[in-house]
C-alpha cells in the first residue's frame, strides 16, 4: 500500500471510530480579549471572543464532541468559560469553573475544553471567574437533534435571543465595590441587551412612551441597532431565549402575540401559552410564536426588569412581518412589563412549567436532605451572602484536583452545615448578622438521591427578601415544588413528583422555599450557586462533590496552580 493510501485509510478509520462514538469533533478557537465597543450606543470596554461581542454562537448536534481551544488574550488576568447546562458527564474538568474544576487560564496560555453535548437544547456559555460575565464574556450554545430526528413540536423557522445587562462601571470597579466596607452595591443596570445590542441615549419607542430620550436614528451598521426579527405571516417560529444577566430578572413579551413555552433549560415541557415569559439569570427557554396577526403592521418585542425595583429602560426590538418594511413603526406602545413586585404573576408563570410526558420522573425517595438557608450577613463588617451562615470563598487550588489527590490542606475539611437552627426567623433581619467565611464541600455518595430545600429569608434591612435563581452544575434537578414561608414537616406532601420539570436553574421567591431533587450520579465537583453574579461574588454558593475517585485522567493543564501545581512540579511534571 502506498504511503498516501495508508494515510487516507487511517483517516477513514479514525473517522469511523469517531462516528461509532456518536458524533463528530467540532473544533473551535476562542481568543478571549478586551475590546472597545458600543453595545448601547456608548463606548465601553467589554470582554469578547475572536473580536465578537457576544462571543460566537456554537451550534452542534447531539453526540458531537466540542473541542474548544481557549486562548487567554487578556493582559493581566486569568479566565475560564463555563458551558452552562452541559452536564459534562465524564469530563468534569471541562466545566469551566475557576478554583472548582480547573485553574484559571493564565494570560497567553491556551486550554482545551473537550466535551460531548449529549442532549438537544438551548444553552449558553459564560465566564466563571470573578465578574467576567458582567464584563461581557458570554455567547450562545445550541444543540440540535441529529439530522432525521424531529422535535416534538413543529416550527418553520427560528431565532436565537441571548439577554444580558450592562453597567457603565467596569466589572473591576463593581468587584472592588462589592468587596469594600461599607458595601458599594452595583445598583441596577444601565442598559438591557438583546444579542449584545441595546440603546442607552436614545429610544426606539420615544414616540410612544414617557421619555426625554430622543428617537434613535440609525444610518445602518451601528452596533447598537436592534436585530430585527423578520417573519412571514401564518408561520410558526421557535424563539430560543437565554438569560446571562448579571443581576436582572426579565420579562419578555411580543405585542399582540401569544408565546407557547415548549423547552426549559434543555428539557421539553408540557406546552402552555402565555402573554409574557419571566426569565431569570441562568435560565433558557424555547417559545413558539404563531405569526397570525395583521401582516400590515410591525410589533414590539420587549424585555423589562422584574423582581427588583427597576430603573432600566426596556430592551426593545421589532417583529417585522416581511409583507411590509421593517422601518414602519408599530402603531401602539411596547408591551407593559408586569409590575416588578407582582410576585403572584411570577409564581403563576413558574408553576405552569411542568415536565412533558415521557420525561424521566424523580426517584420516589431521597437518601439525603440538605436545607440551605440563604441570608445576607456580615463578616468582619463586610456585607456577604451566606448559606447556613457560611459565606463561600473559593480556595486557590481547584477542588477537583485536591479532592482526587487527597490534598487535605487545600480546603476546609469540615463539611458545611446541612441545616440551620429550627427557630431561625426568616421574616426579619438576622438577629446575629455575623457569619463566617468557608470553603468546605458537601460530599455525596455516588448515586445518592439528594433533596435540597432552598430557604429564602429577610436580608439585612427590614422588609426585604429578593428572588435568587439557583444554578446547579453537572446535573439537572427535578423541581419538586415552591412554598411560602418556612419549610415545615408535612410540606413534602405538596411535592409534585409525577410531573416535576427537569431544570438546571430554579428560583426561590421572597420569604419562600423551593424543593429540588437530583441524583448525585456524575463524578466531579460541582458549584451550586445564585446565578446573580454579584451575589456569588459575595459568597452565595456551595460546592457539591460526588464520586471524585471515579474521575478519569484530568488534563494536567487544568491543575497547574495552587497545591496541585506544586505536586506536579514535585513529581517532575513541569
Ligand atoms: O446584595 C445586595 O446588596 C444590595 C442591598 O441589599 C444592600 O445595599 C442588594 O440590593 C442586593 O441584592
Amino acid at each position: 500500500m502506498s504511503l498516501k493510501a495508508l494515510f487516507v485509510g487511517c483517516i477513514i478509520w479514525l473517522g469511523l471510530v469517531e462516528l461509532s462514538i456518536g458524533g463528530i469533533v467540532r473544533h473551535y478557537k476562542f481568543d478571549v480579549e478586551y475590546m472597545i465597543r458600543k453595545p448601547d450606543c456608548l463606548e465601553h470596554v467589554l470582554m469578547g471572543i475572536n473580536g465578537q461581542f457576544p462571543g460566537p454562537t456554537i451550534r452542534a448536534e447531539v453526540g458531537d464532541i466540542l473541542d474548544i481551544a481557549l486562548t487567554n488574550k487578556l493582559f493581566t488576568e486569568g479566565t475560564v468559560i463555563h458551558w452552562h447546562g452541559i452536564r459534562q458527564v465524564g469530563t468534569p474538568w471541562a466545566d469551566g469553573t475557576a478554583s472548582i474544576s480547573q485553574c484559571a487560564i493564565n494570560p497567553g496560555e491556551t486550554f482545551h475544553y473537550k466535551f460531548t453535548v449529549d442532549r438537544p437544547g438551548t444553552y449558553f456559555y459564560h465566564g466563571h471567574h470573578g465578574m467576567q460575565r458582567a464584563a461581557g464574556l458570554y455567547g450562545s450554545l445550541i444543540v440540535d437533534l441529529p439530522k432525521g430526528q424531529n422535535e416534538p413540536f413543529h416550527y418553520d423557522g427560528e431565532f436565537n435571543l441571548l439577554f444580558s445587562d450592562l453597567w457603565h462601571t467596569s466589572s473591576h470597579e463593581q468587584e472592588v465595590g462589592l468587596s469594600t466596607k461599607p458595601l458599594k452595591w452595583i445598583g441596577e443596570p444601565q442598559t438591557l441587551l438583546i444579542n449584545g445590542r441595546g440603546q442607552f441615549n436614545c429610544s426606539l419607542a420615544s414616540k410612544f412612551i414617557n421619555t426625554t430620550l430622543p428617537e434613535c436614528q440609525f444610518k445602518g451598521g451601528e452596533e447598537c441597532a436592534p436585530q430585527i426579527l423578520h417573519v412571514e405571516p401564518n408561520k410558526t417560529y421557535r424563539i430560543r431565549i437565554a438569560s446571562t444577566t448579571s443581576l436582572a430578572a426579565l420579562n419578555l413579551a411580543i405585542s399582540n402575540h401569544k408565546l407557547v413555552v415548549v423547552e426549559a433549560d434543555g428539557n421539553y415541557v408540557t406546552p402552555f401559552a402565555v402573554d409574557d415569559v419571566d426569565i431569570y439569570s441562568g435560565e433558557s427557554y424555547s417559545v413558539l410564536l404563531r405569526t397570525d396577526q395583521d401582516p400590515n403592521k410591525n410589533y414590539w418585542l420587549s424585555i423589562g426588569v422584574r423582581g427588583r425595583k427597576p430603573s432600566t429602560s426596556q430592551g426593545l426590538t421589532i417583529l417585522n412581518y416581511k409583507t411590509i418594511s421593517a422601518s414602519i413603526f408599530p402603531t401602539s406602545p411596547p408591551p407593559i412589563t408586569p409590575l416588578w413586585n407582582d410576585f403572584e404573576h411570577s409564581k403563576a408563570f413558574t408553576k405552569k412549567i411542568i415536565a412533558k410526558m415521557g420525561t424521566p420522573q424523580p426517584p420516589k425517595l431521597y437518601d439525603r436532605r440538605v436545607f440551605l438557608l440563604n441570608t445576607q450577613n456580615r463578616v468582619d463588617g463586610f456585607t456577604k451572602w451566606s448559606i447556613n451562615n457560611v459565606s463561600l470563598t473559593l480556595p486557590p487550588t481547584p477542588y477537583l484536583g485536591s479532592i482526587k489527590f487527597k490534598i487535605n490542606n487545600a480546603f476546609d475539611q469540615t463539611p458545611p452545615p446541612m441545616n440551620f437552627p429550627q427557630d431561625y426567623d426568616i421574616f426579619n433581619p438576622p438577629v446575629n448578622p455575623n457569619a463566617t467565611i468557608g470553603n468546605g464541600v458537601y460530599m455525596f455518595n455516588l448515586n445518592e438521591v439528594v433533596d435540597v430545600i432552598l430557604q429564602n429569608s429577610n436580608q439585612l434591612s427590614v422588609n426585604g427578601s429578593e428572588i435568587h435563581p439557583w444554578h446547579l452544575h453537572g446535573h439537572d434537578f427535578w423541581v419538586l415544588g415552591y412554598g411560602e414561608g418556612k419549610f415545615k414537616l408535612g410540606d413534602e406532601k405538596k411535592f409534585n413528583v409525577t410531573h416535576a420539570p427537569l431544570r438546571n436553574t430554579a428560583v426561590i421567591f421572597p420569604y419562600g422555599w423551593t424543593a429540588l431533587r437530583f441524583k448525585a450520579d456524575n463524578p466531579g465537583v460541582w458549584a451550586f450557586h445564585c446565578h446573580i453574579e454579584p451575589h456569588l461574588h459575595m459568597g452565595m454558593g456551595v460546592i457539591f462533590a460526588e464520586g471524585v475517585h471515579k474521575v478519569g485522567k484530568i488534563p494536567r493543564e487544568a491543575l497547574t496552580c495552587g497545591l496541585t501545581g506544586k505536586k506536579l512540579v514535585e513529581n517532575g511534571h513541569y
